[in-house]
């Protein structure tokens, strides 16, 4: 962490570790306004933190660490396009892509609005056109189909929010392909026809192995079919190379810039979101923009106690250094926000999963957590035993909304609401050996297996509610994890913008490629990999 905080930390991990450590059911017995206290919102967006082992004396702690870290300084830095990634010498100004009022946004003294409003809006005739069927496949028929090929932040975002969204889609049906495995090129276009899909090549770089591998397979089953010079009117790109795509021939009215202050994990509003956009169409893909910018006003107005990134980062903060926590569930009561983990593990884990502060000294204290999670009510019936019985405490962080879109089926939206507000009850309130003997006397049951369901309790979760998944509910969504994480970075004290961590496994995966295909000897690797180099290759006859 940084040292500007180290005192109030250790103030923090004595009250936490102290000799009375703090039992969340007891404060709800004794402080009835313990909800209203520990929540805050955003107009119909709720966070509810009373269910960590929180106290106005922890808050207060907290609050202390935010001024120290000069938390609002270093947010006002980003939104004012210092360059705050030093590893890379950039801007971080993915803020600016949703900035919908009139104020300039600075990238080394350029105003970068113009050219950000100057894509959105080709982005926009180009989906229009698509939606509409101006633009059509080569033969003239209607596009149906949007294969995007990407991956990492080219593939995480589009893919994640197209399928939270699916009640707004009245485009085309869309498709991600990600993986180098050649199984999911050939599962997704199996199901296609050439001459009704329109396959994006999405890449920042326009480099990533996998995506130009999986391009090039594209390019040939549209041409295989439709011959060599339909290619340009099935394809579009998006990319900040654009003298790379220029290479691969797409006519230059489908290729769709974005810059280098845009981070890939952050991209989703730039034109890396053209498949939500034609899935959804240019205005609500509007109403998503929207959405994460009023979150961003949020972020930097709203007072610490108030503001929902910065307590959801504070929070996070707590539970990660101060109380040694190494790992967060994000849990969705929502059945389309089943990628959302997902998308957050590469946000949170490509952010801030980093060893060395920003002059590349070790840490002091740990990086950010683990992340993962999967929708309720499924993973009750697979890892909750583990949160409610395992040796490990893993805070979890549950979202849910208060409507579905099947008004018809309210019922169930209602029991998947009283199963997400049960889990964490359960979590905080636990269930004691007297509690569990005494249910099961009533029962007139043997209590020699009570042990088995004690609930030990006191195990934090936080809860975010919100109306209802519309896209401008899912860009305020989108933008909190984003700032959450931004939060956090800054009191580890790392870069977040950066990824440097990536790129050993590629380097030896080059490496590795020409004696996999046997052009070279596995002289110079070590035993365990040339082996399995070994047995595969004896496997592969
Ligand atoms: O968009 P691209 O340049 O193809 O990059 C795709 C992804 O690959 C890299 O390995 C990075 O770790 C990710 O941050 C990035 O989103």
């Amino acid at each position: 962490m940084i040292p500007d905080i180290r005192q109030s930390f250790l103030k923090l991990q004595s009250r936490y570790a102290g000799s009375a450590p703090m039992n969340m059911r007891d404060a709800f017995e004794q402080e009835p306004d313990r909800f209203k206290q520990f929540s805050a919102r955003l107009d119909d967006l709720l966070l509810d933190y009373s269910k960590c082992a929180v106290d106005e004396q922890t808050m207060a702690l907290l609050e202390g660490i935010a001024k120290e870290a000069k938390l609002e300084d270093k947010r006002d830095a980003m939104f004012a396009g210092a360059h705050i990634n030093a590893t890379e010498d950039r801007a971080v100004l993915h803020t600016a892509l949703r900035n919908r009022s009139d104020e300039a946004v600075h990238d080394d003294g350029h105003n970068v609005m113009p050219d950000i409003r100057a894509v959105l809006e080709a982005m926009g005739a180009f989906c229009d056109g698509v939606r509409g069927g101006t633009i059509t496949g080569s033969t003239g028929k209607k596009i149906t189909d949007i294969v995007n090929i990407g991956i990492g932040g080219s593939d995480l975002g589009p893919a994640m929010t197209c399928l939270a969204l699916a009640p707004y889609c009245d485009g085309p049906r869309t498709h991600f392909v990600s993986n180098i495995d050649g199984a999911h090129i050939a599962d997704t276009l199996a199901g296609l026809t050439p001459e009704t899909t329109l396959v994006i090549i999405a890449s920042k770089t326009f480099t990533t192995v996998e995506t130009m591998t999986n391009a090039a397979t594209a390019r040939k089953w549209i041409a295989d079919t439709l011959g060599d010079d339909a290619v340009g009117e099935h394809f579009a790109a998006v990319s900040t190379a654009l003298d790379k795509v220029a290479a691969f021939g797409i006519p230059q009215d489908r290729v769709f810039g974005f810059w280098d202050f845009v981070g890939g994990r952050y991209s989703i509003w730039s034109a890396i979101g053209l498949p939500l956009m034609l899935e959804i169409g240019p205005q609500r893909f509007g109403e998503f923009l929207q959405g994460a910018h009023d979150l961003d006003r949020h972020f930097q107005t709203a007072p610490t106690r108030e503001n929902l990134p910065m307590l959801l980062g504070l929070i996070g903060f707590f539970h990660r250094a101060v109380c040694g926590f190494t790992s967060r569930a994000v849990i969705p009561y929502d059945q389309r926000l089943s990628r959302l983990p997902a998308y957050l593990q590469q946000l949170d884990m490509e952010s801030n999963g980093k060893g060395v502060t920003m002059d590349g000294s070790a840490l002091d204290g740990p990086s950010g957590p683990l992340v993962w999670g999967e929708p309720g009510t499924n993973s009750q019936h697979a890892f909750f035993q583990l949160l409610h019985q395992g040796t490990d405490i893993i805070p979890v962080e549950f979202i849910i909304a208060a409507r579905g879109h099947e008004t018809g089926l309210k019922r169930q939206h209602d029991l998947l609401v009283a199963n997400c507000l049960a889990q964490s009850e359960a979590l905080m309130r636990g269930r004691t050996l007297d509690e569990a003997r005494a249910q099961m006397e009533a029962k007139g049951a043997d209590t020699a297996l009570a042990a088995h369901r004690v609930f030990a309790g006191n195990r934090p979760s936080l809860t975010l509610v919100h109306r209802q998944l519309d896209p401008y509910t899912l860009g305020r969504l989108i933008a909190l994890y984003e700032h959450r994480v931004f939060v956090e970075a800054q009191l580890i004290g790392i870069n977040a913008f950066d990824q440097w961590g990536v790129e050993l496994g590629k380097e030896l995966a080059t490496a590795l490629l020409p004696v996999v295909e046997g052009k070279e000897d596995a002289a110079g690797h070590d035993s365990s990999t040339a082996g399995l180099v070994d047995f595969i290759q004896a496997e592969q006859g």
